[in-house]
């Protein structure tokens, strides 16, 4: 069980959704969402394949917009901005996607820098150098900095892949399947990665996964989509503490009881 975050701020949230509804066509996939994400938690979605979980963080970031409800991220209304406003608070969100591979023609120190060039104009050398180093330092890879992602193992891409993120210091971090593909023991240096995130980058994290161990060893919370809405909510025990028919085989598969 993942051991108590020392700062969420229960009384501040950093993402709050109400009522929230998507269709495609015919499919009702969102059917009246309300969630909240607390400053400094980690926040694990859980639910089968196909719903709606990568549509909520679509619905979350701006890139889709709802048929019905509410969507505050970070203090801002998210259906009322602008897209430069919208662009503005995605550079406050840190994506770590199964998709967001690094650049392969680019060594590790080349591929931190890029977000940086692009999003801080005027950014001196010193700065970009120092801030390389630090996001290196902070997912252990520093001897990493000359190699070209060819020469790294899965688990240190993805590694690299976060660092990419950390270095433009979001508020928030979304996870998608962070340990899909991994090895056991990597898996493990993954989750312990998204902790020591939240300790020291002090961010807020929404983490979706299929993986109960990571979801167990990271979730200060867990919410898990059933039918549309998130039926259950609370701590890892307090989710599968039920007889409920469509949570049991997400615990068994997992566990094998
Ligand atoms: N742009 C779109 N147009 C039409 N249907 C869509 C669109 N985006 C998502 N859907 C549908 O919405 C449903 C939910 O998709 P979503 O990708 O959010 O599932 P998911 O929970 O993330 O699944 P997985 O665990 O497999 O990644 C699916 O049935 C999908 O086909």
């Amino acid at each position: 069980m993942k051991k108590a975050a020392s700062h969420i701020d229960y009384n501040n949230a950093v993402i709050s959704i109400r009522d929230l509804e998507k269709s495609f066509g015919d499919y009702h996939v969102l059917r009246g969402i309300d969630l909240d994400i607390f400053q400094g938690e980690n926040l694990v979605v859980l639910g089968r394949s196909g719903t709606g979980k990568s549509v909520l963080i679509k619905l979350i970031s701006g890139l889709l917009r709802p048929d019905k409800g509410s969507i505050s991220v970070l203090g801002n209304d998210v259906l009322a901005l602008s897209d430069k406003q919208l662009q503005e608070l995605r550079i406050r969100i840190g994506f770590s996607f199964q998709n967001s591979a690094l650049y392969d023609s680019m060594t590790v120190r080349k591929n931190l820098e890029f977000p940086l060039v692009r999003n801080r104009k005027g950014i001196g050398r010193a700065e970009i150098n120092k801030s390389v180093e630090t996001v290196l330092d902070a997912v252990g890879l520093s001897q990493t900095i000359n190699q070209m992602p060819s020469e790294l193992s899965g688990g240190q891409r993805k590694r690299i892949g976060i660092a990419r993120t950390l270095i433009l210091n979001p508020e928030i971090m979304m996870y998608d399947e962070p340990t899909a593909g991994l090895d056991p023991i990597t898996c493990i240096e993954i989750n312990e990665l998204i902790n020591e995130v939240q300790e020291r980058y002090r961010t807020s994290s929404i983490i979706i996964t299929h993986d109960l161990t990571c979801a167990k060893s990271t979730g200060d919370r867990i919410a898990m989509l059933l039918d549309g809405q998130f039926q259950r909510v609370g701590t890892f025990d307090e989710v599968f503490d039920t007889d409920d028919e469509r949570v049991k085989p997400f615990f068994d598969y997992n566990f094998i009881q």
